[in-house]
């Protein structure tokens, strides 16, 4: 069993510039661009977390409900918010930041799940996350619903059995 790690351990801040390379004809940062920063991002704090090669398992819902401009710097925060036997919950968020303008805008949030694989690609153990602020705290409970919400929804869990989504709805 890997020795527990913290929550800060797994905490990742990454920054780009958005670059004439990287928008549509609307001079806004393409969409698939952005998720591919966020993957990135999203997978350097699962690997800190498990000190494994990690792989995308499951993206939540994610919205773009405001454009980001080109040459607005966009900066993502990463962090594991709980661990189960070899996946990993990591919570991430994006700003977009105008210099000149002095405004910042939070823009997307985020739920990834990376499963830790060895060189085979087969699932492997992680280390237990410990929890260490309020909202740690916060997400860390409510990351078991989500799980089981994203596992019903993959085919991967009978809906009967996610005791914590029928807690949610209180359904017998
Ligand atoms: C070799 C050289 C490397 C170099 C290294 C350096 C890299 C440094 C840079 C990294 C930065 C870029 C990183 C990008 C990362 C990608 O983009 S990876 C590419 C995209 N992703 C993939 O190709 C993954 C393809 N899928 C798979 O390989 C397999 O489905 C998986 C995810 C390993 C699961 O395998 P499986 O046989 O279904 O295993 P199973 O035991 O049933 O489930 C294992 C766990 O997965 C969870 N799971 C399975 N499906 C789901 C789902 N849909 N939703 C949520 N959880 C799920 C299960 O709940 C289970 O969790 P635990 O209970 O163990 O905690």
């Amino acid at each position: 069993m890997p020795k527990p790690k913290k929550a800060h351990e797994s905490e990742v801040t990454m920054t780009e510039m958005v670059l004439p390379n990287d928008t549509n004809t609307l001079n806004n940062l393409m969409g698939g661009r952005l998720l591919h920063w966020m993957d990135i991002c999203a997978a350097i704090s699962a690997q800190r977390h498990s000190n494994r090669i990690v792989v995308t398992a499951s993206v939540d819902n994610v919205s773009f409900s405001e454009p980001i401009r080109l040459g607005n710097i966009v900066t993502m925060k990463a962090r594991v918010t709980r661990s189960f036997n070899s996946s990993m919950e990591v919570f991430l968020e994006v700003w977009a930041e105008d210099i000149p303008a002095g405004e910042r805008l939070s823009t997307n949030r985020a739920f990834y799940t990376f499963v830790a694989v060895d060189q085979n690609g087969r699932p492997i153990e992680v280390p237990e996350l410990i929890p260490e602020t309020d909202e740690d705290n916060e997400l860390f409970a409510s990351a078991l619903r989500r799980r089981q919400l994203r596992l019903v929804l993959a085919g991967r869990m009978n809906p009967g059995d996610a005791t914590e989504l029928k807690a949610l709805f209180d359904l017998p």
